[in-house]
């Protein structure tokens, strides 16, 4: 018996016959590239893969969730520190070891520095952002003004702004406790707003903080980089909007807004104080500087000013969530582990004393609070499989055969667990770097956590700096303990972490209390009126 639909009977994408055209012209061109990668022969083995599935490859292999996890027990299963997977003829590997890592994303760095096409990101309108740019001559500018804007000399520069910021964030916490995340937030956004674009955040409710939550939001809304369809398809970014079946698309369309805002509020601002004479130092400010002198001297400039502002803007979106999630990762395993929190008092107290708040110049007398910071990175790297590389050409390693334009991911969580590196890799000890010579362990920091290469996180100096002096000025000032249960019992909060490729955790209760008197009046007399 035939079956008879009516037109509003069918799905919604399948009631109009040019949706239904368009669509299977897509599906058409994307079967006829996994099928002409899938069937090419290499002149050696691709690295080990679990079993594919005709025409999808391991796209259902893949873990959307706790990828890192799964990976793990791929590198074990197949006794390999590379794993290879084809999803939608796709070549991808993932990394499992930091030699590997090193190996192929270090030594190899030339071949495996370009990014897999971030279309949906481009569409949002992130596209003059280094992150998601690919190689090439636009890359190269990019990278070496943010390489240059925030080497260990260059932010030297900008202590005063994260002293500043991180006593307010303290401040406002003690005033507030319960707020607490709310405070850290404005500190992670309103350090690189005020360092990318020389604007500073006022007070809780200044604009620029919702600019900076609209942004953050529609980014984080908009997925996974790489991972959408447009991402596998880019001619679909052009499709109209009545045939855009794409929910991600969709989206990226919508809250293109946000974005610009981003980019263009506190640029007009800086630019206006830049032309009236008054702007504040900043990655903007030395930027345009450098523009108006070739203007005079008659040198061509390479950036354009939307290459400034596009710059600027990725030091805002590379900066304040990493930074963010970082902090908050330093803060749940001071209030979980009471003898961390002791022994970096202890050591502030010992090198800073009571009388001042600690600054960055005392950064190379306090070492067990860099310890404590980079154990932070170690114990829960933000992105547990990183963000992806591409290589350019092909390779091969090993005896085994990387393919030109194949996606390498390099999973930091596995290297932050290997056991025969980091001894008790789920504690949380910043001991563990202590060096043999004065009886530690002398386990090696790990690197992974800002990535390899030459697409090596460009803002870990300062990324690091800054969560430093909230937590030196945290302990300093607070003492900070779990919640208690009415009858006087500690609460033990299980936290979960986001998935994806970056992971932050939930919202957690801390008990804040002000270490003393004098501790508060120091930080008051540091903020003066800042709210
Ligand atoms: C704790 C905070 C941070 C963490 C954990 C972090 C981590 C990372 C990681 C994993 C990458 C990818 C590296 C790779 O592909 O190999 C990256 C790239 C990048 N980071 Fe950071 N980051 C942090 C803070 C910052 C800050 C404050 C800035 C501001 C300047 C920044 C700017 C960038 C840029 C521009 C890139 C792109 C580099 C490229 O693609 O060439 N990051 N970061």
């Amino acid at each position: 018996m035939a079956i008879t639909l009516s037109n509003d009977q069918l799905p919604a994408f399948a009631q109009s016959p040019i949706r239904v055209g368009a669509i299977l012209l897509v599906l058409g061109v994307v079967l006829y590239q996994i099928l002409k990668r899938s069937f090419k022969r290499y002149p050696c083995p691709l690295p080990p893969s679990p079993p594919a599935e005709p025409l999808l490859g391991h796209f259902r292999t893949l873990p959307p969730e706790n990828a890192h996890l799964k990976h793990m027990e791929y590198a074990k299963r197949f006794n390999s520190d590379i794993v290879y997977f084809n999803v939608l003829g796709n070549h991808t590997i993932v990394l499992n070891s930091q030699k590997v890592a090193n190996e192929i994303l270090d030594k190899r760095g030339a071949n495996y520095q370009d990014r897999p096409g971030f279309v949906l990101f481009d569409v949002m309108g992130w596209g003059l952002t280094l992150t998601f740019m690919p190689y090439g001559p636009r890359f190269k500018l990019h990278r070496s003004a943010l390489q240059h804007g925030f080497t260990k000399t260059a932010i030297v520069n900008y202590r005063p702004i994260q002293e500043d910021e991180a006593r307010q964030a303290i401040a406002r916490i003690l005033k507030r406790p319960t707020e607490w995340d709310f405070s850290l937030r404005r500190f992670a956004s309103a350090i690189v707003l005020r360092i990318g674009f020389g604007v500073t955040v006022r007070s809780d409710d200044d604009p620029y903080i919702k600019i900076a939550i609209d942004a953050n939001m529609a980014t984080a809304k908009g997925g996974n980089p790489g991972a959408a369809l447009v991402d596998y398809m880019p001619p679909f970014r052009f499709i109209p909007e009545f045939l855009n079946f794409s929910g991600t698309l969709q989206h990226a369309r919508k809250w293109r807004w946000a974005i610009k805002n981003l980019h263009d509020i506190p640029f007009a601002a800086i630019k206006k104080e830049f032309d009236e004479g008054t702007a504040n130092p900043s990655f903007a400010y030395s930027l345009l500087s450098k523009y108006t002198q070739n203007e005079e001297k008659g040198i061509p400039n390479q950036l354009e000013m939307k290459d400034i502002q596009g710059a600027s803007g990725s030091v805002f979106i590379a900066g304040s969530n990493t930074t963010l999630a970082t902090t908050t990762v330093a803060l749940l395993n001071i209030m979980r582990n009471p003898e961390v929190f002791m022994k970096a008092r202890a050591e502030l107290d010992r090198v800073v004393g009571e009388d001042r708040l600690p600054s960055l110049a005392d950064r190379p007398n306090l070492r067990y609070l860099d310890y404590v910071v980079e154990e932070t990175t170690r114990w829960r790297p933000l992105s547990p499989i990183g963000i992806p590389h591409k290589s350019l050409k092909d390779d091969t390693y090993n005896g085994m055969f990387i393919p030109a334009g194949t996606f390498v991911y390099y999973n930091t969580y596995a290297m932050s667990r290997d056991e025969n590196v980091y001894k008790n890799p789920e504690i949380f000890n910043p001991d563990r770097y202590t060096p043999k010579e004065e009886g530690g362990d002398g386990e090696p920091f790990l690197v992974g956590p800002f990535g390899f290469g030459r697409r090596i996180c460009v803002g870990r100096h300062l990324a690091q700096a800054s969560v430093w002096i909230a937590v030196a000025t945290m302990i300093a000032t607070t003492d900070i303990s779990k919640p208690v249960s009415p009858d006087g019992r500690p609460i033990d909060q299980p936290i979960v972490f986001s998935t994806g490729l970056s992971s932050h955790p939930g919202k957690f209760d801390v008990n804040f209390q002000p270490r003393s008197e004098k501790a508060t009046r120091l930080l008051a007399q540091a903020v003066g009126d800042a709210q």
